[in-house]
C-alpha cells in the first residue's frame, strides 16, 4: 500500500484523548439503575460521540423510559455528578507522547469533540499543556456544527479552521466511537480507530486502521515524522 501523505491531524477527545467515557458509563448506569434499567455497551456505542441532548434522548428511548424519564431530567440528574467527576479525568495512554511529538515536528493538530463548551472546560482544566498545542478546538455547541456525529459537519469545520487550503485526504482523524468513524470517513479523511477495551470488531467498520492505544501508533506509516525514541 502507498504511504499516505498526512499533513494535518484531528483528534476526537472523549474516549480518545481523555478517559471520560468511563465517567459517562458510570453515571448513565447510576441513573438508569434508579429506573430499574441496565446501561450496556450496545447502548453506549449509540451514545458515544453524540452531543448532550442527542445522547440523552437515545439513552431514554433505547432504555424504554420514554414518557417516564425525560432527556432533560436525565441531563439534570447527571450534571451535578459530571461537574464533580469530569475534572478528575486522565489522559489516555500514548496521548502525551504523540501530541508532544507532532507539535515538536510542526504538524498542525486540532480537536473535534461533541462535548459542549462547559464540559470541555471541566475535562481539560488539568490538561492545558496538551490542549495548548492544538491549533483550534471545534466543540459540539459550535454554531458551524449543524448536525453532530455521525454527520461530517464537525470534521469539515475543523478542516476549514487550519491555516491555508488543506485537503481532507491529507487529514488523519483519531476516533474511539463508531459514529465518529462514520463522520470522519464521510468527511473524506483517513481515520485511525482506538476503540478502547471492547472486543466487538463489528464496531470498527470503516476504520483505515484499528489500534488498541495511541502507544501502538507508527507515524511513519502515514507519512508523518517517526518517533525518535
Ligand atoms: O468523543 P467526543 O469527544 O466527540 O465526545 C463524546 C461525548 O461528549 C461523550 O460521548
Ligand atoms: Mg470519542
Amino acid at each position: 500500500m502507498l504511504t499516505p501523505t498526512i499533513t494535518h491531524v484531528i483528534f476526537d477527545m472523549d474516549g480518545l484523548l481523555l478517559d471520560t467515557e468511563r465517567i459517562y458509563t458510570l453515571l448513565s448506569g447510576k441513573i438508569l439503575e434508579r429506573y430499574g434499567k441496565k446501561f450496556d455497551w450496545p447502548l453506549q456505542a449509540k451514545m458515544m460521540g453524540k452531543r448532550t441532548m442527542e445522547s440523552a434522548q437515545i439513552c431514554v428511548n433505547e432504555s424504554g423510559l420514554a414518557g417516564i424519564l425525560s432527556p432533560e431530567t436525565f441531563v439534570k440528574e447527571r450534571e451535578g455528578m459530571l461537574q464533580e467527576l469530569l475534572p478528575t479525568c486522565s489522559l489516555l495512554p500514548g496521548v502525551e507522547r504523540l501530541v508532544n511529538h507532532l507539535h515538536a515536528k510542526g504538524i498542525p493538530m486540532c480537536v473535534a469533540t461533541a462535548s459542549c463548551t462547559s464540559h470541555f472546560l471541566l475535562k481539560t482544566q488539568n490538561h492545558s499543556k496538551i490542549f495548548k498545542m492544538m491549533h483550534h478546538v471545534v466543540k459540539g455547541d459550535d454554531p458551524e456544527v449543524k448536525q453532530g456525529k455521525p454527520a461530517p459537519d464537525i470534521f469539515l469545520a475543523a478542516l476549514r479552521r487550519f491555516e491555508g487550503i488543506v485537503e481532507a485526504s491529507n487529514c488523519l482523524v483519531f476516533e474511539d466511537a463508531p459514529y465518529g468513524m462514520i463522520a470522519a470517513k464521510d468527511a473524506g479523511m483517513l481515520a485511525v480507530m482506538v476503540p478502547g477495551p471492547r472486543p466487538d470488531v463489528s464496531y470498527h467498520e470503516g476504520a483505515d486502521q484499528v489500534i488498541s492505544s495511541l502507544l501502538e501508533f507508527s507515524p511513519q506509516n502515514w507519512g508523518l515524522p517517526p518517533f525518535q525514541d
